[in-house]
């Protein structure tokens, strides 16, 4: 089976956890839009090109990662078709996929394990949006 490439990003406080990411996933390829080192950043700097590309359907799903989630989770919903939810467990990233059809997962790094943010990416690539009654819900998100 050809392998998924998805698009990974990270500013500083997320960096750590991209690499592990990275490394951990097999079955995944990844494009990394940075950062590449512990260095302090500015996660829009990395947020905007990891949706960009999500935006324009070159990469199906996106991986997010900052201290909180939050920066990156605000910055990648700026962009028009970016459902880019926080998860910080495995049902809420099921969730994010079944319900919001999201397609950027954002891990909030200083706020859980790195086994949890394994599995959460896992659960988020596994799942498919459940369409139904969610269909008309997601549509109505763009403004
Ligand atoms: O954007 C964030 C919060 O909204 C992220 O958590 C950042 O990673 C965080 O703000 C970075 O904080 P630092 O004190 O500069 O390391």
């Amino acid at each position: 089976m050809e392998k998924l490439i998805v698009a990974i990003g990270a500013d500083h406080a997320g960096f750590d956890y991209k690499e592990m990411l990275k490394s951990h996933l097999s079955g995944l390829e990844f494009k990394d839009f940075g950062t590449y080192s512990a260095d302090s950043v500015d996660y829009p700097d990395f947020a905007h090109p990891v949706a960009n590309v999500v935006e324009t359907g070159e990469f199906p799903l996106g991986i997010l990662v900052c201290g909180s989630a939050n920066g990156v989770a605000i910055t990648a919903n700026k962009h028009h078709g970016i459902r880019a939810a926080i998860c910080w467990s495995v049902e809420i990233a099921e969730l994010a996929r079944l319900h919001n059809n999201a397609n950027i997962v954002c891990i909030p790094a200083r706020f859980v394990s790195e086994e949890t943010a394994v599995n959460i990416v896992q659960k988020f690539i596994a799942t498919k949006f459940e369409g139904g009654r969610h269909q008309n819900r997601v549509a109505k998100i763009s403004c």
